[in-house]
Formats: C-alpha cells, structure tokens, sequence
C-alpha cells in the first residue's frame, strides 16, 4: 500500500475558493453594514420614544423619600407623615398639609425601588441629554444614604455606574467612553475631590452655554472596577463633620460627574457628549437646631444660600421664564447648561417623619413644591388628565419594550455575522499563506526557541537554528536515497507546491518519530528552557527515545492531528520545522 502521511490532508485551497471566500466575505460586510444601519434607525426610535415618555412625566420631577423610624423610641412620632403613591401628608396639631410630589418612597421602599424610577433617566444621558439628579433634605434625612448608599445597600451612584457599563457591554461597538470628576462646593468653593494636590478651579462658559470647569481632574473610566474605586477615593476627601443631628454630617454640596462621549456615526466621526451629575447637596437645616457655631454655622450658611439659589433656578426653569438666575450660586453656575435646555432633572427630597422634624419636613416640602411650579392639590384632584397621562406612558413603553426586543435581535444577528465574518477572514489569510494565526506562531517560537537558550529571556531570534538541528552530512545522503518515497508523494499531491517540499525531503524514520512531539510537551519544555540549554538538551533526548517506542502504524491519528496544526501555509516554517524534526530522527 502506497505510504501518505495524514499531514499531507493539508487545507490548501485552489485560488478560485479564495476569490469565492473573498466574495463572501464581502457579501458579509454588506449584510453586517445593512443591519447597522437598522440598528441605528431603530436606536433613533427607541431614543425618541423615551424622550416622549419623560417629557409626558416631565423633564424636571420631584421625588419625595421618607426616612425609616431606625432607633426611634416613641414610634408614635411617625403618624405625624403619611406617604401615599405620590402624596406626603403631615399632620400637626389641628393643621394639616398635603404635598404632591411625582413619586414617593414609603419608609419600607428600598435602594431598588428608587433606582428603578432613576433607570430611565440613566438611558436618557446615554441618548445624549445633560442629566441632574439631585438629593436634597434636612440634615441626617438619608440623602447620603439615597447617593451613595452603603457596601450592602449600594444608592444611585454606584447603581448608575454599573448600568452605565451594562448599556455599554449591550452596545458592542464599544462606541460609548465615560469619564468620571468629583468636586464639592464648599463654603462657595469648588474643591477637587480626586485631584492629588490642591488646584485652583474656575467655571468657564461658552457662548453656546457649555460649561467647561477649568482644572477640574476627569478620568477616563474603562471599567466598573476602576470607576468606584474613583467614586471611594473622592468619597473619602469630602468634608464632613459632627453636629447634634448626623455623626458623619456633609458639610458641602458633592458632585459626581460622568462624561458619556458617544460616538454617533463612527464613519463621519460624529460624537455626542453628555453629563450625567450626581449631587448629594448638604443638608438644609435650621442653624440652631443643628447647634452650628463658627465655621459650622459659616458652612450651614453657604449651604442654605446655595440651595436657595438652585430653587429659584429650578423653578424658573420649570417655569419657563426668560431670565434664569443661574449666576447667584457656585451651584448653579457649574450645572447650568444641564438644567435647562434639554436636560432631564430628578430632585429627590428626604424628609424625616419625626414630630421633632415637623419643621424641617414643612420647609422641605415647601422646597419641593416650589421647585415643581405646580398647584399640588389642583394637580393631584385632576385624575383625567393623570389617568390620561398613564396610558399614554404605558403605550409608549409598550414601543420601548418592543424596539428593545428588536434591538437585541439585531444585536444577535449582528454579531452572529461578524463571527462569521471574521472566521471567513481567517480562512483566507490562512490559505493566502499569512503568519497571523497563534497556532502558526506557536510552532514559530517552538522551532526557534532552542537558539533563545543563549539569549536573554523573552527574545526570539528568526533564521538561525542551533547547531544541532542543521543537517549533517550523512543526513543529506540519506535524503537522497529516500527520493523514491518523495516521488510518489509529489503525484499524490498535484498543487500543493509547498507541501510537497516539505514532505518531499521527509524520511520515513522521521514520520514515525513525529507522534510523540505532542505540542504541549514541545512548548512548554521550551519556553521553560529559555535561558537554560541543558534543558533543551533533555527535551531532544526525550524526544529521541520516545521515538522508539512506536511503529508507524500507532503513530497515524497523532501524526494527522499534528500535521493540521502546521499546515499553516508558512512554506520558510515548513522547511525549518522539517530539518529541526529530521535532525531528531537522525539522533535515533
Ligand atoms: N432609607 C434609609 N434606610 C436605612 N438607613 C437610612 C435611610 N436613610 C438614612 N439612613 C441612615 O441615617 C443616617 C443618616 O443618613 P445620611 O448620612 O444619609 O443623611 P444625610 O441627609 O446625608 O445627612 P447630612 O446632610 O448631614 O449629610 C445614616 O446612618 C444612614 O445610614
């Protein structure tokens, strides 16, 4: 029986396949750049519905959250404020208020309740809108809690870091980039939170009305990991202190920002930035209560006034007057072109349902009443219209959940085809002979790795082979003799020009020694051995007399299995993997 080696079932393809894989190849690009452009259309839709959506719930919305009786020991104070859906009643004495706000958290609502109602918003400063959300309250009332929360209960900050990485992992272009800065106002100060050393910030606008803040450290984030350990280490540089209502009190407004740079259309280059801030605003307080004096009073006092400020600049937003006072606070400043304009803001308003606090929870609700623009009680007696308003929300998040669908298939789709594309590229480049694929450079660095032995670790030096691998004298009489063999394998594989150079030259002795080269053992011997020669020297020694444990008949499944390994189509590989491998049969 004709001896053939199963290394010779090379993948070699004649030219006309290439030119048909290359024609599907391109039929792939065109399908994949089709689906893109669904995609975007889709994406566009989906974009405009959510941004219906807000405006129907309003772009600028008040939440209210009320803080859990923890540790208080007259659990009769707490009747004195009873949350509905979204109502706040407080009761004291014969007097009664009612306070509309668009959503409110009970005592029992959790970290994912309140996240659920920021989500969307989250979406929205994807979309390319200026985003705001702010926690404003009473000292002690849970604000910091709400932002940044605690390892077990994570608040907004955190939460939004990781959905913000999610929506960009869905998105597997990777054309969205974020960037995180933290600085807090205090006493009418800007002060950056992750700078290293103290710096000078200044708050410059366009005339667009785009805020630069000159100085301000922004770090490009290109993980979850990286970003909260940002987010901790700017947590730690706020300035806190003690006063007679929270042990940890912020003494300052703290600002989070992350930039979200998203590429609209790569070709063109096209890219939409937005910002998304995070505010954990200091708390408002009655200076006597909190028994402020000097540069705690000083603080409460900047805090009051700045918060003030950004009532009036809410309000006259939601207003929609013509003059926006944006320039009577540090606050207001720095936010002001996300505000207005476009831009979707959430205050989140904490009040404590203490009979002690009932003071404090009137001013709150007054704050967020004022920041609402609207008649509360008028609004909330107004069902038609609110019940008109819900089912116009829950059909455009019917479309929402529906282009959502649509968006991950073609997602799906989008990715099968760039699989396929990509496996269709590498079978071209394997036929057309390039040394791109890791298997081909393995067997690359295995052949060489003996002559790195004398080199410094970590080097590869091509077109040199160490002594023992170049072909002696007798080897080459031998290679004549063997020209028989040679011949018939040459008919058997007509246009295999490479090959069968390789082959050509193969003695029988070889061929059974091959099998036992198992490329596991062959690299790691070697690439163990970089610095070490005596170790290159066991590893030939073991090779030989492994060799002579085997007939040929054993070593053909191993020898097929090797050989679509190295048909890598890298002829000057071929050639110098073969002496290397002949040499080892000759040491038999
Ligand atoms: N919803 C809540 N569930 C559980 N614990 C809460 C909640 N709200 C607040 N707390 C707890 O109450 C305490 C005070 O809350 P926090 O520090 O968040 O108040 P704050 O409004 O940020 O105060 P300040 O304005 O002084 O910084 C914290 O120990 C916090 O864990």
């Amino acid at each position: 029986m004709e001896f053939q080696p199963d290394f010779m079932d090379v993948n070699v393809v004649p030219e006309q396949d290439v030119e048909r894989l290359e024609l599907e190849i391109s039929g792939l690009q065109d399908e994949i750049s089709v689906l893109k452009s669904q995609q975007r259309f889709l994406d566009s839709k989906r974009k405009e519905i959510l941004n219906r959506i807000l405006d129907i719930k309003g772009s600028i919305r008040v939440f209210g959250r009320v803080k859990p009786l923890i540790q208080e020991k007259n659990s009769q104070k707490h009747e004195l404020v009873f949350s509905e859906a979204e109502k706040i009643t407080v009761t004291s004495g014969t007097i009664k208020k009612e306070f509309c706000a668009d959503k409110v958290f009970d005592q029992s609502s959790t970290q994912e309740d309140v996240f659920l109602e920021v989500e969307p918003i989250l979406r929205s400063a994807i979309d390319g809108h200026n985003v705001c959300i702010f926690a404003y309250g009473q000292t002690g009332t849970g604000k910091t809690f709400t932002m940044e929360g605690t390892s077990y209960q994570p608040g907004i900050v955190p939460r939004a870091i990781e959905e913000l990485f999610h929506q960009s992992s869905l998105n597997k272009s990777g054309s969205l980039v974020f960037s995180m800065s933290m600085l807090e106002v205090y006493l009418g100060s800007l002060r950056d939170l992750l700078a290293q050393k103290k710096c000078v910030l200044n708050i410059l606008a366009g005339s667009n009305g785009h805020v630069e803040i000159e100085g301000l450290t922004d770090v490009l984030i290109p993980d979850v990991k990286l970003a909260k350990r940002l987010y901790a280490r700017g947590k730690r540089a706020r300035s806190t202190s003690w006063t007679n209502v929270n042990e940890a009190s912020s003494r300052s407004h703290c600002l989070t920002r992350i930039t979200i740079t998203r590429k609209r259309d790569s070709a063109k280059g096209h890219e939409v930035v937005s910002k998304l801030w995070m505010v954990d605003l200091g708390g408002s307080e009655r200076l006597l209560k909190t028994g402020a004096t000097g540069q705690t009073m000083d603080e409460g006092k900047a805090i009051n006034l700045s918060l003030s400020a950004l009532g009036d600049v809410i309000a006259a937003l939601k207003k929609k007057h013509g003059h926006i006072p944006f320039r009577n606070s540090k606050l207001t400043q720095l936010l002001s072109d996300s505000l207005g304009n476009g831009s979707k803001v959430l205050m989140i308003v904490h009040i404590s349902p203490c009979k002690d606090d009932i003071g404090e929870t009137v001013c709150s609700l007054n704050f967020a009443r004022r920041v609402r623009a609207v008649e509360s009680t008028r609004e909330y007696l107004n069902s038609e219209i609110k019940k008109q308003k819900e089912n116009a929300i829950a059909e455009l998040n019917q479309q929402i959940r529906e282009a959502e669908e649509e968006l991950q298939k073609l997602r799906n789709q989008i990715e099968r085809t760039e699989n396929r594309l990509l496996e269709k590229k590498k079978l071209v480049e394997e036929q057309k002979g390039s040394p791109t694929s890791p298997l081909v450079i393995q067997h690359i660095e295995v052949v060489e790795s003996p002559k790195t032995t004398e080199r410094p670790a970590g080097k590869l030096h091509c077109n040199s082979l160490p002594h023992f691998m170049t072909s002696t004298a007798c080897s080459r009489l031998r290679q004549c003799s063997s020209g028989e063999v040679n011949q018939r394998m040459r008919k058997s594989r007509l246009g295999m020009v490479h090959s069968i150079d390789v082959l050509g030259s193969q003695s029988l002795s070889y061929s059974d020694s091959r099998p036992k080269l198992k490329p596991r053992y062959f690299k790691s011997k070697l690439v163990t051995s970089e610095t070490d020669s005596t170790k290159v020297k066991d590893f030939h020694c073991l090779e030989s007399s492994e060799n002579n444990s085997y007939n040929s008949s054993d070593l053909k499944p191993s020898l097929a299995t090797r050989s679509r390994r190295i048909t890598g189509s890298y002829p000057n590989f071929r050639a110098t993997l073969y002496q290397h491998r002949r040499r080892m049969s000759d040491l038999t």
